[in-house]
């Protein structure tokens, strides 16, 4: 493979009349946290799913693992989390992780390891023979978030995985996360969160589906001259604001 996991560029997508993507170029190396950060309706969903091949661009490429996108054996290969959860409400938890297990064809032996490694990462291991639809909100995201590291992938896309979970567990998948990164794993992960957004490596803000700034916090913080990444985007967004109105 290339040395990067996801390379998108000039992505341009619209619901009909209605411009959601525009122009949008990502480059996701190995061993990288990359968070897509924005309001609601900015467009991160839909950079994700054009990015998974689930959504067709209207204009532009999206590699992935070296293979043009949309393509099923790559999708596969990646461990995706929505950001509705589509799980089997009548099936335990151990079950919804055995289907998507076999799916996804982990071999059987590691099947049961690596329940109880992703079950244990999101605090179900003594949960998991209830049926889902006992389940929380929060305990349904953690439940995909375990489904999406099922079968021990490269790269992860995650869409608002920390959603509905209490700051504690947050911390915890966060930590996981940095190790998975420290295997040489990418993740693309979504978040409004803006202290998760510090935690990345490397950021893009998305705003009304335009890449409003790309960088590391740092470089982010150091660009705008504020202290965070928060104040860094009210910055942007109001720049691209009295953008807008001078046109
Ligand atoms: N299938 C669709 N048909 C029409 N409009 C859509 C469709 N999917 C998304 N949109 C619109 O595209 C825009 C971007 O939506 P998207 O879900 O990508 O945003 P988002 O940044 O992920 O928001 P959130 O943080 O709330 O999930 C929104 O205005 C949304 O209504």
């Amino acid at each position: 493979m290339g040395t990067n996991f996801i390379t998108a560029q000039q992505v341009s997508k619209s619901f009909g009349t209605k411009h959601v993507l525009t122009d949008i170029d990502l480059t996701l190396p190995a061993g990288t946290i990359y968070g897509l950060i924005g309001p609601s309706g900015a467009g991160k969903t839909t950079l994700v799913k054009s990015i998974m091949g689930m959504e067709k661009v209207d204009h532009g490429t999206v590699t992935v693992m070296d293979a043009v996108m949309p393509n099923r054996q790559v999708m596969a290969k990646i461990g995706y989390m929505a950001q509705s959860d589509a799980l089997y409400e009548t099936l335990t938890a151990r079950e919804n992780l055995t289907f998507f297990g076999q799916l996804m064809s982990v071999a059987p032996k590691q099947l049961k390891q690596t329940i109880a490694y992703a079950a244990n990462l999101v605090n179900l291991t003594k949960d998991l023979d209830l049926r889902v639809s006992d389940y929380s909100g929060g305990m349904k995201r953690r439940l995909s978030l375990a489904i999406a590291l099922i079968q021990n992938p490269n790269l992860l896309i995650l869409d608002e995985p920390t959603v509905g979970i209490d700051p504690e567990l947050r911390q915890q998948i966060w930590e996981e996360l940095n190790n998975l990164k420290a295997t040489g794993k990418s993740i693309l992960i979504t978040t409004h969160v803006m202290d998760e957004a510090e935690r990345c490596d490397y950021l893009m803000l998305i705003r009304r589906g335009i890449a409003l700034a790309q960088g590391t916090p740092a470089e982010l913080k150091a660009k705008y001259q504020v202290d965070s990444i928060e104040q860094v985007f009210l910055k942007a967004g109001r720049l691209q604001d009295a953008d807008h109105s001078n046109r």
